[in-house]
């Protein structure tokens, strides 16, 4: 069974509430934060967390697409984040920024781009809930999924298995009916999906038959 976390960068913004409660079957959403700076796309903030918190009791998945996201975690925290997601790219401070996450009572994790090795990340994966690992560039949706990042999945999988069996491998990108299985097979237990899921006739049998993998 994997975690489907639909992304609502391809929902109807116009019909945010109507669009999150027809993946509402999903074990999590997924809110793609960009700023513009980090990456060079703008999508929404703190205000449209603190909305959708009112309208659903989904678990809030945040990716944070920002530079200094140890400046903003905390604000994301407190408007209904369930998880907060930073980039390891985008902060020098990654031990202090999981601490603070941590300390709101929020689960925390960590994504790395695609040219990011994914040994990057190890020194942090025994405080970690979960690592996203990108399979696009980060800033759109809509994208090509990148299929050498399935030996990062395999990589991270393996080095978890000691470290931190329980950690959550998000993949993020180009998830489809071809790719999500792949993801799924590589150890990623954490699919999100924005266009296949939005764009689908029925976003909701999209996210049980990917809940199914
Ligand atoms: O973080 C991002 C893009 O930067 C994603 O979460 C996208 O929103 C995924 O969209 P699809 O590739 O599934 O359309
Ligand atoms: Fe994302």
């Amino acid at each position: 069974m994997a975690k489907v976390s639909p992304s609502i960068l391809a929902a109807d913004f116009a019909n945010l509430e109507r669009d999150i409660h027809k993946v509402s079957g999903a074990a999590m959403l997924h809110v793609d934060v960009m700023d513009g700076h980090f990456v060079p796309n703008i999508s929404i903030g703190v205000p449209v967390v603190e909305s959708i918190r009112k309208c659903t009791d989904m678990f809030l998945d945040v990716h944070l697409m920002i530079s200094h996201p140890k400046q903003y975690a905390e604000q994301f925290c407190k408007a209904g984040a369930d998880l907060v997601c930073f980039h390891l790219e985008a902060e020098d401070d990654v031990q202090e920024t999981i601490g603070l996450i941590r300390s709101c009572g929020k689960k925390a994790a960590v994504s790395i781009k695609p040219q990011t090795p994914v040994e990057a990340v190890y020194p942090f994966v025994k405080d970690l809930d979960m690592v996203l690992v990108m399979t696009v560039e980060p800033g759109f949706g809509g994208q090509k999924f990148m299929p050498d990042m399935l030996d990062k999945v395999k990589a991270l999988r393996a080095y978890a298995q000691n470290v931190n069996p329980a950690l959550d491998i998000e993949v993020d990108g180009g998830i489809n009916f071809e790719t999500a299985p792949q993801a799924a097979a590589a150890g990623a237990n954490v699919l999100v999906a924005g266009s296949c899921v939005f764009g689908a006739e029925e976003p909701g049998k999209v996210v049980e038959a990917f809940t199914a993998l």
